[in-house]
């Protein structure tokens, strides 16, 4: 078995809406990003890749390469998940913690785990996300950005090591 884990922030700038977990969230702001700026998902990219010692998001997806320009992240969670594939593992669990001021993200929760179940191959109950303010403390607390942790465990596909 092997465990990762990915931490990822974005800004706000312009924009009437966020990408958190594929899911589109109305907002007051976007994220300043490369890509659909998807805090959630970058995390989940980073804590996989991490488990099977593959480096991070940016080695894989450079932010200088205008292929992922507004790019759908899930496409980029799909594409990290067929390497950790090549590696030799699927995944065990996921759990994720996105740290927020606002919006309020619990009615959108149960989407982004569908999403992230989806694209990782796993069975629903393999995948839990979870919201929490920062009592405005901190960037986040501030209303300037949003963060995000994953935890990923893999088990090898063949032996369990
Ligand atoms: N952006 C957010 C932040 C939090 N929640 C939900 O509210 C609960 C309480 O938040 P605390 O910061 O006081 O822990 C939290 O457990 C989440 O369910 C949310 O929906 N959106
Ligand atoms: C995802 C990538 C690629 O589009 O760009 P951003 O959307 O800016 O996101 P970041 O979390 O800085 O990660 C790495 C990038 O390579």
């Amino acid at each position: 078995m092997r465990i990762g884990h990915g931490f990822d922030v974005h800004r706000f700038g312009e924009g009437d809406h966020l990408m958190i977990g594929g899911v589109a969230i109305p907002f007051d702001h976007g994220f300043v990003a490369h890509s659909d700026g998807d805090v959630l998902l970058h995390a989940v990219c980073d804590a996989l890749l991490g488990a099977c010692a593959l480096g991070d998001i940016g080695r894989h997806f450079p932010d200088t390469d205008p292929a992922w320009a507004g790019a759908d992240s899930r496409v980029l969670l799909r594409g990290v998940m067929e390497r950790v594939r090549e590696a030799g593992y699927r995944v065990g669990n996921l759990d994720a913690t996105v740290m927020a001021q606002a919006p309020k993200l619990a009615p959108h929760v149960e989407a982004m785990a569908g999403h992230l179940a989806a694209d990782l191959g796993v069975a629903r109950d393999a995948v839990n996300v979870k919201a929490t303010t920062t009592e405005r403390l901190g960037f986040t607390g501030r209303g300037e950005g949003i963060a995000a942790e994953a935890v990923a465990l893999l088990v090898r596909e063949a032996a369990d090591a």
